[in-house]
């Protein structure tokens, strides 16, 4: 059976797209298959790469993991709308159950990394989903000088342009444990 886990972002300046194809190599190596999914935005954001996100996509998904630059402590503004544009996809339950995961990219350490996954968290909360961070058995959360939180993985860019191996790991470390968890809710006995 199929597991897809849509890997939905906005990524100005490449920083939280890092995390996220990193995210996709995590999913891939579970044996699921990562669907790259962005918000309409200027044609020079790294993210306009991908294909704009839709509300089938919500419907037809095994799991959704949520990364956005930290702007001014929260997600960027194209993601917050198309949140708002989903009362029918949450009415319907589409999201319900699922897994779920976040994402973030700062400038600087302590910069508001804690506050943009928490609330990138709340309409993955309201879709019912189930959210799932990363374990401190993962040796990277703990070792981390930067970025990589048990709330969702993260990257500091001020420190390095490029991810820290231990950001990496957490990175993949996430897509790999939406997706073994994605799968092993697609063997339990629907209600
Ligand atoms: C409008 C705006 C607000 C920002 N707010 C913050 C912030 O609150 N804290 C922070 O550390 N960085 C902040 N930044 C910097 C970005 O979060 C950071 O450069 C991030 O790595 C960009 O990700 P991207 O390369 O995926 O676009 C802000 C950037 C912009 C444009």
């Amino acid at each position: 059976m199929s597991c897809r886990i849509v890997i939905f972002y906005f990524s100005r300046h490449g920083a939280t797209q890092q995390l996220a194809d990193a995210i996709a190599e995590g999913v891939s190596k579970a044996g699921a298959e990562p669907l790259m999914r962005t918000v309409e935005s200027d044609s020079e954001a790294k993210s306009a790469r991908d294909i704009s996100i839709s509300r089938d996509d919500l419907k037809q998904c095994d799991g959704l993991i949520l990364g956005s630059p930290t702007r001014f402590g929260h997600m960027a503004s194209g993601l917050q709308k198309f949140w708002e544009s989903t009362s029918s996809e949450w009415l319907a339950g589409a999201l319900e159950d699922k897994p779920g995961a976040v994402f973030t990219s700062s400038q600087s350490l302590h910069g508001g990394q804690e506050s943009t996954l928490l609330t990138l968290a709340l309409p993955l909360l309201h879709h019912g989903m189930t959210l799932v961070g990363i374990p401190y058995s993962e040796p990277a959360v703990q070792q981390t000088q930067s970025g990589g939180s048990p709330y969702g993985a993260s990257h500091v860019d001020g420190i390095s342009n490029t991810l820290s191996a231990h950001e990496r790991q957490c990175a993949i470390r996430l897509g790999q444990r939406v997706s073994q968890i994605a799968k092993a809710m697609q063997e339990l006995p629907k209600p």
